[in-house]
């Protein structure tokens, strides 16, 4: 899969402006709070309106501003996972994930997910009594469920302990390794994106500052904010 992306989108004082090119590949966002992240997933995933552009997945017209078409946020298949996993609170786990199949009921697949993220026990249960860790299983099942072509993460451990962090970071990286297509990590903690990415794009005030191999990138910043965000103190 081949994700192009090239738009802009004003939001208050500043202009969004985004320029991507990715294949196959995990690409992570690194940038100070408010310097356009979550706007730029959530121009991709559709549930933002560009003001300019074009949005293309292989050869699928997702958003073209020229060409007025904008398809809507459920016809894209790109699974977002949420800072906060936006579970459904009514739902039990299963039914959450259940929600994310189309029409036809897979139900082995379902089994399979749930198995998969350790969450039959938990199964019949609703959100508010889970952990954050099943919480967030629970959330990249839905996401998996909906056999995404893209997939979108944003800060996906910012809910979670330290030492839930380590666990589900591993968990993270197995469904990016398995899943193999393109993936957009957003995260504050520079150790995550250089563990998790192989691509990485340092973010100031809506633009990119630079973009590139993650080790290159770690191993030799070559803008000042590249070099504030990785090797100066924290974010
Ligand atoms: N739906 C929206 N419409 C218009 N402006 C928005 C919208 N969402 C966020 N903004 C504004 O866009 C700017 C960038 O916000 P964004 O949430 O993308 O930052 P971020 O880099 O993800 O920050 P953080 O790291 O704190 O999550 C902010 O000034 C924000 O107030």
């Amino acid at each position: 899969m081949r994700l192009q992306a090239e738009f802009r989108k004003k939001v208050k004082t500043e202009t969004i402006e985004i320029s991507l090119d990715l294949e196959n590949e995990v690409l992570g966002i690194l940038g100070r709070s408010g310097c356009g992240k979550s706007v730029t997933l959530r121009c991709l995933a559709g549930i933002l309106q560009p003001d300019k552009g074009r949005i293309q997945l292989d050869d699928k017209i997702l958003f073209d501003s020229e060409k007025k078409i904008s398809e809507k946020a459920q016809k894209r298949k790109i699974g977002y996972l949420f800072q906060n996993y936006a579970l459904f609170p009514n739902m039990t786990v299963r039914e959450n994930i259940a929600f994310a199949f189309g029409k036809e009921k897979e139900k082995d697949f379902l089994e399979e997910l749930l198995e998969r993220f350790y969450l039959t026990e938990v199964a019949e249960l609703y959100p508010a009594v889970l952990s954050g860790g099943q919480q967030q299983r629970t959330a990249m099942a839905r996401m998996l469920a909906a056999k995404p072509d893209v997939i979108l993460l944003d800060e996906p451990f910012s809910a979670l302990d330290s030492f839930l962090r380590q666990e589900m970071e591993r968990e993270v990286q197995q469904v990016l390794q398995s899943f193999g297509g393109v993936s957009i990590l957003v995260s504050h903690n520079k150790e995550e994106i250089f563990r998790l990415t192989q691509k990485c794009m340092v973010m100031e005030r809506g633009k990119i500052a630079e973009i590139g191999d993650t080790k290159e990138i770690f191993a030799h910043p070559k803008t000042a904010e590249g070099r504030l965000l990785i090797q100066g103190g924290s974010l």
